[in-house]
């Protein structure tokens, strides 16, 4: 695998989290449940981005908002993992997200609402955007938003960065989603749940899933829209052509941070000119390396190779 990398990357996380992950048998609401084993760790998405694609081999700039209180464990990652730190701290404490996963491998998410972000920090993120995009071509920004940042505040970055040249690929969910779509990202990966949300009806197939992507596309001339489907892998509607893959069955350990490999996947293959399929392969494969270990990252180069053979990759439209 080349690790040449044109240009830098720059991963925009406007709601980082704490994760803190339990593992527990079976979660029983409304009695106390013993936990087996927990971890904390700093994320987000488009730090869990930041974390693959510098795995990968990536130059990666990080950005968004952290509160101050908390702070300490987000530029410590960015430090040991050669991250270029160029958060905005703000007044308050980051979120702790709470992930409860239970033997059989089901997650239970407790996502809480993050910082207050006031109108100056607004404004200095703004001034600072286009400085922080100098040199890249491919943005990812990715999540929900810190009370403070509306969804039409986030269409505007959305509007800049394309107004500036710049590729994004945007991965969110509901207002903030639908928000961000009329901004017209370059690329946007829904999950099949985020993907009937935005649809207002249920999709119960592949089938349904396609048209969906086809309408959406269609209405805000979307280049690429990804739907991830779990263990179910992945459709890819590429400009007029539809991609599939399937990735074997895993041994899960967690699935959270899997949908946020499989953008670090687009965006090291985009950013590096692979072809589609490499580029799917590789997205399919690090996401689905991605649960069966706890946060995201690549332990294991030479496992990263053999599980990129072993995905089910076909070009089917
Ligand atoms: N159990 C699994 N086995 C193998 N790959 C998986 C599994 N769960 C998720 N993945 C991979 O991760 C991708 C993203 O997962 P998904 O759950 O769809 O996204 P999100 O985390 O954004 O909800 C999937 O398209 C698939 O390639
Ligand atoms: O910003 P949101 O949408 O609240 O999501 C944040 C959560 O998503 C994650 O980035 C994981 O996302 P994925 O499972 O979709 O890859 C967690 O690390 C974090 O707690």
């Amino acid at each position: 695998m080349s690790h040449y990398s044109p240009a830098p990357l720059l991963t925009l996380t406007p709601n980082p989290a704490l994760d803190l992950t339990g593992h527990l048998d079976l979660l029983q609401p409304g009695v106390v449940n013993l936990m087996n084993a927990g971890h904390l760790h700093p994320a987000g998405k488009g730090i869990n981005v930041a974390r693959v694609l510098k795995d990968l081999g990536a130059h990666v700039r990080v950005g968004g908002f952290l509160g101050a209180e908390n702070q300490a464990p987000f530029h410590a990652l960015c430090q040991e993992q050669a991250l270029e730190d160029a958060f905005l701290v703000v007044p308050g404490a980051t979120r702790i997200n709470v992930k409860l996963v239970e033997q059989d491998g089901r997650v239970t998410d407790l996502n809480f609402p993050g910082v207050e972000v006031g109108e100056p920090e607004l404004q200095r993120f703004e001034q600072q955007l286009l400085t922080l995009c100098h040199g890249v071509d491919y943005v990812v920004l990715a999540g929900s938003l810190p009370r403070g940042v509306s969804p039409q505040r986030m269409q505007t970055w959305l509007g800049a960065l394309r107004e500036a040249g710049k590729r994004v690929l945007f991965d969110s969910s509901g207002a903030a989603l639908a928000a961000g779509l009329e901004a017209r990202p370059w690329l946007i990966k829904p999950n099949e749940h985020e993907l009937a949300d935005w649809a207002g009806e249920p999709l119960a197939d592949g089938e349904a899933l396609m048209a969906a992507a086809e309408a959406l596309q269609a209405r805000y001339q979307i280049e690429h829209v990804v739907v991830s489907r779990g263990a179910d892998g992945v459709l890819w509607l590429a400009g007029d052509t539809w991609w599939r893959a399937c990735p074997p069955r895993m041994q899960v350990v967690s699935t959270v941070g899997a949908g946020d490999s499989m953008v670090a996947g687009f965006a090291w293959g985009l950013n590096q000119h692979w072809d589609p399929e490499q580029t799917l392969r590789l997205a399919s494969a690090v996401s689905a390396l991605a649960v069966t270990q706890i946060g995201v990252g690549i332990a294991d180069h030479k496992q990263l190779a053999d599980m990129m053979a072993s995905i089910q990759v076909a070009r089917i439209r």
